[in-house]
């Protein structure tokens, strides 16, 4: 079980001055996963990404990669080659060209040619940039700079990645192009980890999440199961008869938390604890006591709706 898990620490804690970032956080990431990390600002993520990434020395507390320890003393080279950092603010060369910046990580890395500029054609062709390759870094938009940052982080070809608010600032054409990438790079068999306040995305990309707060890991857990526990489904329901009949079967069903009806007073609204089984169960009670239907509509609570529900206790 171990083995399979690509990112674990234990106990890990980052104290700066009196202010302690990150606190005593027990994560646990299994390979292949893309995991989101989100919280309100300050919260700790880049603390702990940074950590990970052994940018950042922890004052207490354990981190292993694929089950190898990251020792702060160490140099780590073997680790970090299986490590791909992507920062929040890492300065790109405005006047180099594409090939001409990547070609300079490349060679960081140590990597020979041929295989150096095939290396450099791979990436540039999953970032979508081979057209620009010969253009200086000041002339790409902001989406292009930030997939050439990606194609810098993944050119050493790791296995883990680290994503810090990659997406912040790029429109939605851009996101999700990101995404896109994100999403083939998985299939490749890479574990991704990805802070974003863009929950939407998240919710798009991640196979987990885990939630910050106040420096602690206070929820860590597979989307699936977050939904499962704490999303209810909404209900849109319209009754060609008299609303009171329909209201009546709802007052009866033990799964309808509540409703609501909207204007025009044929529609109700729903909020309701089963899950998509129990919708179908409310559907045909409905229908065997006789109410008549024309809209049976159900939705489930987004990943932003559950995130804000859950009570925090950090303001932004
Ligand atoms: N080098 C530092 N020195 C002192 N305090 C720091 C340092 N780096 C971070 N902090 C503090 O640690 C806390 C966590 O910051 P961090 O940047 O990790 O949060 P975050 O969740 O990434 O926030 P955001 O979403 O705004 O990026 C904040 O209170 C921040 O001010």
């Amino acid at each position: 079980m171990l083995n399979e898990l690509a990112i674990r620490t234990c106990g890990l804690t980052k104290q700066f001055d009196r202010h302690i970032a990150v606190n005593d956080v027990d994560l646990q990431v299994q390979a292949g996963e893309v995991y989101g990390l989100i919280g309100p600002n300050g919260a700790g993520k880049t603390t702990l990404i940074r950590m990970l990434a052994a940018a950042e020395e922890p004052t207490k507390g354990e981190i292993y990669i694929n089950g190898d320890r990251l020792v702060g003393d160490r140099d780590n080279s073997i680790l970090k080659q299986r490590l791909g950092y992507l920062p929040d603010d890492f300065p790109l060369y405005d006047d180099l060209t594409v090939w001409d910046y990547l070609d300079y990580f490349a060679r960081l890395y140590k990597l020979k040619e041929p295989r150096r500029s095939q290396r450099l054609r791979e990436v540039l062709e999953l970032v979508q940039l081979s057209q620009k390759r010969r253009s200086l870094i000041a002339t790409l938009s902001r989406g292009m700079k930030q997939r050439l940052s990606l194609a810098r982080t993944i050119i050493h070809e790791p296995i883990v990645l680290l994503l810090d608010e990659p997406v912040s600032g790029l429109d939605p054409i851009a996101r999700r192009q990101f995404r896109e990438i994100i999403r083939v790079l998985q299939e490749a068999g890479m574990t991704i980890l990805i802070s974003s306040h863009v929950l939407s995305d998240l919710a798009e990309l991640c196979t987990s999440v885990g939630i910050m707060e106040l420096g602690f890991l206070v929820e860590s857990t597979t989307l699936s199961q977050l939904y499962q526990r704490l999303a209810r489904q909404q209900i849109f329901l319209t009754t060609l008869g008299e609303i009171e009949r329909l209201t009546a079967e709802l007052n009866n069903h033990a799964l309808v938390a509540g409703w609501e009806v909207l204007s025009g007073g044929q529609r109700v609204q729903i909020d309701f604890t089963g899950n998509q089984e129990d919708c179908a169960d409310l559907l045909r009670s409905l229908v065997a006591a006789g109410v008549p239907l024309s809209e049976f509509h159900c939705t489930q609570e987004d990943l932003e709706t559950i995130f804000l529900k859950l009570g925090h206790q950090q303001a932004s």
